[in-house]
Formats: C-alpha cells, sequence, structure tokens
C-alpha cells in the first residue's frame, strides 16, 4: 500500500542546531501514527517541515507517493494538511462556527455585493459538530466561554473540516484533565473512522498505546525506530524513548 505520508532523510539545521539530523519515517491512510520523543528530539521541526512552516535543507516529503515541497502553510493547508498546534489559534471573541471558517468564510455576490454566507456556514458547522459528536452547546456560542476540552474539540473539528488528507494533531491533550482528554481521544478516533490520517505528538504513552496504530521515536534529530503499536508494551516504548531499550 503507498503511504499517505511518508518523509526520508529529512536534515534541518537552524544556525549551529542540527535539529532534524536524517529523519524519516511513514503513516499508512486511515490510521494514527505517533511521534514520541523527549523534549527537544526534533519532533515539531519534523511536524513543522510537513506543514509548511519550514522548509527542509535536505531530504523529501512525499503525500501519496508524490513528492511536495511546501514553502508556507498555505501550501500545506492547499494540499489537505492541517494542523492543531498546541496554542490552537482560535478568535475568542468569536462563535464556534465562525472559528470553524475564520480565514476561509464563505462567501457569495448579488451582482456587484459580495456577502458572507452566514447561516451556510452555521449549518454545516452545525453538521459536522453533531457529526463528530462534539460536546459543545452550539456553534452559535462564544469560543471564549467554552471548556478547555471543548476548544480542543473545536479546533480538532476544523481541522477535520479542511483536512483533505492529513490532520497533524501536537500534543491534543497537554492541558487537559481525564474525562476530557478521553473525550478528545474518542474525537480523534471518530476522524479517523471518518478517513482521515492522522500524525499525532504526544508526550503521553498511555494515550499512544491507546490511540495510535504506529508509533516512531525519535531523539536527537532521528527517528531512531518505529513499531506497530499491538506489539509493544507501554514500558517499552518508555525504554525506547530513554535509550534503554533499542529502538526497533
Ligand atoms: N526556530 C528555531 N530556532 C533555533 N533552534 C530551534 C528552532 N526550533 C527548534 N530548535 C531547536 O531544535 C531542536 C529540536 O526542537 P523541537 O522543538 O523540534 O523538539 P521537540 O521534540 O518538539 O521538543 P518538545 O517536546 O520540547 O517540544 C532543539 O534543540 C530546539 O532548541
Amino acid at each position: 500500500m503507498t503511504a499517505k505520508i511518508e518523509i526520508r532523510d529529512l536534515k534541518k539545521t537552524f544556525g549551529s542546531v542540527q535539529a532534524l539530523r536524517g529523519a524519516s519515517l511513514s503513516a499508512q491512510p486511515g490510521e494514527i501514527t505517533a511521534i514520541v520523543g523527549d523534549n527537544g528530539a526534533g519532533k515539531s521541526t519534523l511536524i513543522k517541515n510537513l506543514t509548511g512552516v519550514y522548509t527542509p535543507d535536505e531530504g523529501e516529503i512525499l503525500i501519496d507517493g508524490r513528492p511536495v515541497r511546501f514553502h508556507s502553510p498555505l501550501e500545506a493547508r492547499a494540499a489537505g494538511i492541517e494542523t492543531v498546534y498546541q496554542d490552537l489559534a482560535l478568535a475568542d471573541q468569536l462563535s464556534v462556527w465562525q472559528n470553524m471558517y475564520l480565514s476561509r468564510e464563505l462567501t457569495a455576490k448579488i451582482g456587484p455585493i459580495g456577502f458572507l454566507r452566514r447561516k451556510a456556514m452555521r449549518e454545516e458547522a452545525h453538521r459536522l459538530v453533531s457529526s463528530l459528536a462534539v460536546n459543545v452547546p452550539s456553534v452559535t456560542k462564544s469560543v471564549k466561554r467554552l471548556s478547555g476540552g471543548q476548544r480542543q474539540a473545536v479546533a480538532i473539528a476544523r481541522g477535520v473540516m479542511w483536512a483533505k488528507s492529513v490532520l497533524v494533531l501536537d500534543e491534543p491533550t497537554a492541558a487537559l484533565g481525564l474525562r476530557e482528554t478521553a473525550q478528545v481521544e474518542a474525537l480523534i478516533k471518530r476522524v479517523v473512522e471518518g478517513g482521515t490520517t492522522v500524525l499525532v505528538i504526544s508526550h503521553n504513552f498511555e494515550q499512544v498505546m491507546r490511540l495510535s496504530q504506529q508509533v516512531w521515536v525519535m531523539r536527537a534529530g532521528q527517528v531512531v525506530g518505529g513499531t506497530r503499536t499491538s506489539e509493544v508494551t507501554g514500558e517499552q516504548l518508555v525504554g525506547m524513548v530513554t535509550g534503554t531499550i533499542a529502538a526497533a
């Protein structure tokens, strides 16, 4: 099967820091693929090369077997790759549906006059939020009135709405309590059931064991190993990250 994402020998240097020293990994379509590794291992830099924030110094990225080279996040978005970063990038004063269409509003024209298709956006946002069973009271509710878990769910729903191909999640539950974490994990599973491929960075090993089908381990700018998640235990995974167990 052609991988949805294939990253080959990626290198990225910032001044004297070699953040990526030839990192390679792949993600299969319709799966949740996790990236784990200690602070500074290069996880964020890797995904930022995939999502157009950085352009690699060397190496190759293939989506559905075709090489891509993004020069901006907009280019990655246009190729169907959406990212939810830890800061979520929600506009607090706007409603759920307005956030879902932020900077990508639906517009129409009658003669020379352009206008926003507010009803269409609201209805479509409502349809998606309902189909993903996102736990928000209403899409007209202001985002600042939502809980941390609800805000994360809105950011993920927005990503799903626009992700034609891949959804990248950077620490999706880092700021959440146990109950909200469980809700967001359930949402991520529904996202994948809908056919979107998910790549997730997580420091939470138990979460990686619960959610992912494939996990890659990064250390010092390289992907030092990868395994089907069903073939390792949580303890083995911790050992692979800290280096006490050789990563496969
Ligand atoms: N924009 C930048 N300028 C200079 N150095 C950077 C930049 N971004 C990352 N680095 C460095 O590259 C290395 C990898 O950082 P990166 O953020 O990718 O690691 P990470 O695995 O995501 O870590 P964390 O889990 O702490 O987020 C680190 O040494 C970091 O200091």
